[in-house]
């Protein structure tokens, strides 16, 4: 499912009338008509009630823009069907868009209850509110005035109980990064146009969204977007597709050999949790490449399917593997960095690179942040230090050193810096938050839309390393290995969360995925 930005949504609106010849008066009808359809899905509109009285009705309120504007048209819907509506009005109408203006005069026509926002008092009788108030056109931070109505409404939801609905976004979040402006109501329903907004799918956004619903705009905009970079949903729908079937004949050598290297004297669990998930994804052999101090220890430890050898030796080690996976458990001594560059020198297949080797490469390159600032993304990022292609698969802290830029601003641009460092170093890059996103080097961004909070636990990302290198090694592409190896885990852990009622592991995890391959197998 395609995901949009505020960016796309404006390139929309100009776009599908000059290409599509439709025009953005329809797009606005259709938009209307799909908060009304939505409506209708979660309530009786004909007996409406809340519990109060039977004079009850569909409170739209609406700003001086297009999103009030959806408002209006919505409210016009509604009337023909014979739902009690009304409409209070927010800002200065002397200064609303041409299509508010054209809206209000048909509402006006039509007879429907309009008022001014300062002019309407009585909410006891509200059933819904639909908050028109703005969408994907905030800029800056909210105004005062607009703040306090925002703080009214909530006060009234509280004492009347009624759902609260936002047209497309609601009023305070960035359509783009998912921030919220001070005074962002937290809302039980978003209807969204054409496709869900990016916002809604990043926190802190989605945690105020509430369910979101897509209305269709009734025109393919997918035809007008051309080389824009896409962003997508990682979904079951995606995985289906991606997932293969096992050919009859396929046997351990068609499955891939697989070698995970880690471990260290204080970390031995991060290793043997990768290995082990590789094994549990289907990889044909999985070898595990440690320190020979730790060796013994993790030999006792470890499920006797992963063999186990020495790091010591490590350009044999390197011979026959379908892929590397380095990382978890290595460590931060002094002596690691060369480490790992000696292994990228000497291994020229695909690789996984995680934890401690992301450590290891230190700076790989640096963000402008005026540029970033600005949206001027072909300046955002360069490249300081060249990288094999392969899949990268940082934290937030590991993303932080890679590209020295505090958590703070990756937060706030997400997105755009996992896209950008991917196009830029031409690797795959699995960056795990909440939710995770995979980039690729063409410039797609895969935005996860499943997991839970009981994955927030040590190992979980070791575990997604060996999930990652598992599918690589069965012959999936970097890429698609990437982007099924995260619904693969997170999948995993929503199974266990509802099975379970508290405390799954990320072995457990580990030990669950063969249930999710078999379920996008439909077997
Ligand atoms: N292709 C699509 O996706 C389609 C999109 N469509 C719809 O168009 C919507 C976008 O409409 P848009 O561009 O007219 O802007 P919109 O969201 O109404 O915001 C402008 C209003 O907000 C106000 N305002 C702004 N910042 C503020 C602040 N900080 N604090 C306070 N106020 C602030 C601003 O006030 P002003 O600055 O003018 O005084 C003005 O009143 C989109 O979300 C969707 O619903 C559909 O109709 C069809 C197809
Ligand atoms: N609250 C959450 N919701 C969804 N996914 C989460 C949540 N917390 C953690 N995760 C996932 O768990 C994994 C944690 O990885 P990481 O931080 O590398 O763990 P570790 O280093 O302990 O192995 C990532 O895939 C991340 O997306
Ligand atoms: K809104």
């Amino acid at each position: 499912m395609n995901i949009l930005t505020t960016e796309d949504a404006r390139f929309i609106d100009r776009e599908v009338p000059k290409q599509l010849g439709v025009s953005l008066e329809i797009l606005m009808e259709n938009a209307g008509r799909g908060i009304v359809d939505a409506l209708w899905g979660q309530y009786d509109l004909f007996s409406l009630d809340n519990a109060r009285s039977i004079n009850s009705f569909v409170l739209f309120i609406c700003g001086t823009g297009n999103n009030g504007a959806d408002g209006l048209v919505a409210a016009r819907h509604l009337m023909e069907q014979g739902v009690p509506v009304q409409i209070v009005l927010v800002g200065d109408t002397s200064k609303c868009s041409d299509l508010f203006a054209l809206q209000l005069e048909r509402c006006e026509a039509m007879g429907c209850i309009i008022d001014m926002y300062d002019e309407f008092n009585d909410w006891s009788n509200v059933a819904v509110a639909v908050e028109g108030i703005m969408g994907t056109g905030l800029t800056g931070k909210l105004r005062d005035l607009t703040v306090d109505v925002l703080h009214d409404i909530d006060t009234m939801r509280s004492q009347y109980n009624f759902d609260l609905w936002a047209i497309d976004v609601p009023a305070g979040l960035d359509a783009t990064t998912g921030q919220i402006a001070e005074g962002t109501l937290a809302y039980d329903y978003t209807v969204t146009f054409g496709a869900i907004k990016q916002g809604l799918l990043l926190y802190p956004g989605k945690a105020v969204g509430g369910i979101a619903v897509v209305a269709p705009l009734g025109a393919p905009w997918q035809k007008v977007l051309g080389d824009r970079d896409i962003t997508v949903t990682i979904d079951s729908n995606l995985a289906e597709k991606l997932i293969n079937y096992r050919i009859p004949m396929a046997h351990k050598g068609v499955n891939g050999n697989a070698l995970i290297i880690g471990g260290s004297n204080d970390m031995i669990g991060a290793p043997i949790l990768a290995a082990e998930a590789a094994v549990h994804s289907g990889a044909g052999k999985v070898t595990l490449g440690v320190p020979e101090v730790i060796k013994p220890v993790v030999q006792g430890r470890i499920i006797p399917e992963v063999m186990v050898t020495s790091t010591e030796a490590h350009k044999a080690m390197l011979e026959g593997r379908q892929v590397v996976a380095m990382g978890p458990g290595l460590g931060r001594t002094s002596d690691i960095p060369d480490f790992v560059d000696s292994i990228l020198d000497s291994y020229e297949g695909p690789l996984v690179l995680d934890a401690d080797a992301l450590y290891a490469l230190g700076h790989v390159g640096s963000v402008d942040k005026d540029a970033l600032r600005d949206g001027e993304i072909e300046s955002i990022y360069a490249v300081e230090r060249d990288l094999p292609y392969c899949v990268m698969t940082p934290h937030l802290g590991e993303f932080s050193r890679l590209i020295d830029l505090p958590i703070k601003w990756i937060e706030r641009h997400y997105i755009t810096l996992a896209r950008e460092f991917a196009k830029k170093h031409q690797v795959v890059l699995v960056l795990k938050g909440i939710p995770s996103v995979v980039a690729l080097p063409d410039g797609t961004v895969y935005v996860n839309t499943i997991g839970n909070a009981g994955m927030g636990s040590g190992g979980m990302g070791d575990v997604l390393t060996g999930v990652i290198a598992g599918f690589i090694s069965q012959g999936y592409s970097l890429q698609d290995s990437a982007v099924l190896g995260v619904y693969v885990h997170s999948r995993s852990a929503d199974i266990l969360n509802d099975t379970k009622a508290w405390g799954y592991t990320p072995s457990d995890v580990s030990t669950s995925l063969g249930c999710v391959i078999s379920e996008l197998l439909g077997e």
